[in-house]
């Protein structure tokens, strides 16, 4: 399990021309620093550069393999009896390609920008499907969102878990949305944690390439609960936190 397409991206001139434009960024109107150096968002400009869109969509790949397996080792019960899964920005469907073959009873869409899924062919228990999460997500008694919220801003993370919301109420069952995600960390002793400078480097990333960031678990929760979700458990898996909402008020969630 190689990560080299990850930091290959990551080293990438179109993502480090950005880290160089931060002081013309921060006297200007810009959303982020990347508009700064490229004149768009880089979801635009991954709809407009096909081979950085390769580059993109690999290195996400790479990570996924990784986390994938940790997730479905160590959090099997989160998927558990769940009929339709969408993986909400799932990007070429990685985890959920491993997802479906793991669940073999589940359903699961990969939803993201048209550029991103278009000629990917699924299987019988995997589609994928083109959109725009802040329009309309297709129905699903689930909806995972890996790496996808700390890409956005409070307001328009709220604007996608409500999307969620919607999508979940569309079937007759109690859903949930389960977030892979870190939660930036101070340990009990009031020191920073082990990966604390990773989280905060990720933390500075955001703010350059995208208009997020990374959170503690009380914005997360802020979050959670303006999104319209009444209660949340988290589950903590590498470096990483595993998130998982509840469509209900109930907040003492159990899986
Ligand atoms: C950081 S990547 C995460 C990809 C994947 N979830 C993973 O962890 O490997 C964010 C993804 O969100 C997708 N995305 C961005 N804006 C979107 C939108 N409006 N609707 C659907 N997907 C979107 C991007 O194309 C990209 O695949």
């Amino acid at each position: 399990m190689s990560v080299t397409p990850f930091v290959q991206a990551m080293l990438d001139p179109v993502l480090t021309n950005p880290w160089h434009q931060l002081s013309t960024w921060f006297k200007s109107d810009d959303p982020t620093t990347f508009k700064t150096a490229h004149g768009m968002s880089i979801w635009d400009y991954t709809a407009n550069k096909p081979n950085f869109n390769n580059l993109f969509n690999d290195a996400m790949a790479s990570d996924a393999r990784l986390v994938t397996s940790v997730v479905i080792e160590k959090c099997k019960g989160v998927f558990d009896g769940l009929e339709l899964l969408v993986d909400v920005g799932g990007g070429t469907g990685t985890m959920a390609m491993t997802l479906a073959k793991s669940f073999p009873k589940m359903e699961c869409i990969v939803f993201d920008l048209p550029h991103v899924v278009d000629g990917f062919h699924g299987s019988e228990n995997l589609k994928y499907v083109g959109g725009d999460m802040f329009k309309e997500i297709p129905p699903a008694d689930a909806i995972l969102l890996k790496w996808i919220l700390h890409d956005w801003n409070d307001e328009e993370c709220v604007k996608i878990l409500k999307k969620c919301k919607e999508s979940l109420k569309q079937k007759d069952k109690e859903g949930k949305v389960i977030i892979i995600e870190m939660v930036l960390e101070i340990d009990q002793k009031g020191d920073i944690a082990k990966s604390t400078e990773t989280q905060l480097f990720f933390d500075m990333l955001m703010m350059v390439l995208v208009t997020g960031k990374e959170r503690n678990e009380k914005e997360w929760g802020n979050l959670i609960y303006s999104g319209g979700f009444g209660g949340y458990k988290i589950t903590p898996i590498l470096e990483m936190v595993f998130l998982a909402l509840h469509d209900s008020d109930e907040p003492n969630m159990k899986w």
